[in-house]
């Protein structure tokens, strides 16, 4: 069975070159004909961890070819997913299977709306992966995959992932995963941003931090995801310090000048509270001043 990987960037490189390292079948989608070119120039795809470099010569094609879809792995960002989904809609199989990667919450459902006789499965991710040239990824981080439609029923393909040293755990809890993961960036992402700094430097931020887990615990709390603020805020600065060194990232986007998932993450919090009538003024505002400091640099406020 065929992996179709859409979106050739960090996840999807390392998805993609793991899965053919193991002898698993692999076929990226690019997204036209110019990339597709730019690819075959590549001679594949490059992934590097710690010093060994080595390059797979994955095969490629268009989002408009002809193999029906039955597994799809969506390794787009949030924003990207619900139309290239659709666009490949006309190739999926009666019982297509599509694993989505996206981080945050809202992207899963609007996918899983467009498509509804598709199987999807969201996937939480602890993975950390960069580009450092098209097509080439370097695993930066060792974490896991939570993966989980809300149903007992683990595919049986998810050996190919251990297999492929893939890490991953089926979880019948998917929504609580997504929803502390979610808690966790919007406590920590946006005041990077703010402040210019890397995680580590928050740990000078208590107060702000504790007021806006207490918020976030609230939400998570009307959306059946039980944590305390306490057990919230011990998470958010157990993460920080562990992650002390590096940026955040939606830093990194912004520094990039590349268009970030709040739409996602904070901006899914506010609308979600506003939804439950909950009143959460700290992360409300700090969604606005991200939008603002978003706006002064000509990016993206959604
Ligand atoms: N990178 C990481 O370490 C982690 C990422 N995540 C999450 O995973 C998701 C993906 O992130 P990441 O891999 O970093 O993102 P990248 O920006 O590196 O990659 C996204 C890729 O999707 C491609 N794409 C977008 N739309 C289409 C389309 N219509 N057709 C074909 N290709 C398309 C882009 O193509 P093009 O280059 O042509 O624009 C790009 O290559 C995000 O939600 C992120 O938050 C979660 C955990 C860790
Ligand atoms: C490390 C962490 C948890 C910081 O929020 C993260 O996931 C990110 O940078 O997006």
């Amino acid at each position: 069975m065929t992996w179709h990987i859409l979106g050739a960037g960090s996840l999807g490189c390392l998805w993609a070159a793991r899965l053919a390292r193991a002898g698993e079948p692999v076929l990226l989608l690019l997204r036209d004909r110019q990339r597709l070119a730019q690819y075959r120039a590549s001679t594949g795809v490059g992934l590097r961890e710690g010093d060994n470099f080595s390059r797979f010569p994955i095969a490629a094609d268009t989002l408009d070819g002809n193999q029906p879809i039955q597994r799809l792995l969506l390794a787009c960002k949030a924003y990207d997913a619900e139309e290239a989904a659709a666009s490949v809609a006309p190739r999926l199989a009666p019982t297509a299977e599509i694993l989505l990667l996206q981080n945050g919450l809202g992207s899963q459902q609007a996918v899983a709306e467009r498509l509804p006789r598709a199987r999807c499965i969201a996937v939480s991710s602890t993975e950390g992966a960069y580009l450092e040239a098209p097509f080439s990824v370097v695993w930066a981080g060792r974490g896991q995959n939570w993966l989980g439609d809300g149903s007992e029923q683990a595919p049986a393909w998810l050996a190919a992932l251990d297999k492929a040293e893939i890490p991953q755990q089926w979880t019948t809890q998917i929504d609580a995963r997504l929803w502390k993961k979610l808690a966790l960036n919007c406590a920590i992402n946006p005041l990077t941003v703010l402040h210019q700094c890397r995680n580590g430097l928050l740990a000078e931020q208590q107060e702000t931090l504790a007021t806006l887990c207490s918020e976030l615990a609230a939400l998570l709390s009307r959306n059946q995801v039980r944590i305390s603020a306490d057990e919230l805020l011990n998470e958010v600065l157990q993460v920080i310090n562990a992650t002390a060194a590096n940026y955040s990232s939606m830093y990194q986007d912004v520094q990039q000048n590349r268009r970030t998932e709040i739409a996602y993450l904070l901006g899914y919090a506010v609308q979600n509270a506003r939804a439950h009538h909950l009143h959460c003024p700290a992360f409300e505002q700090l969604h606005q001043q991200l939008q603002n400091a978003l706006a002064q640099r000509g990016l993206p406020t959604d």
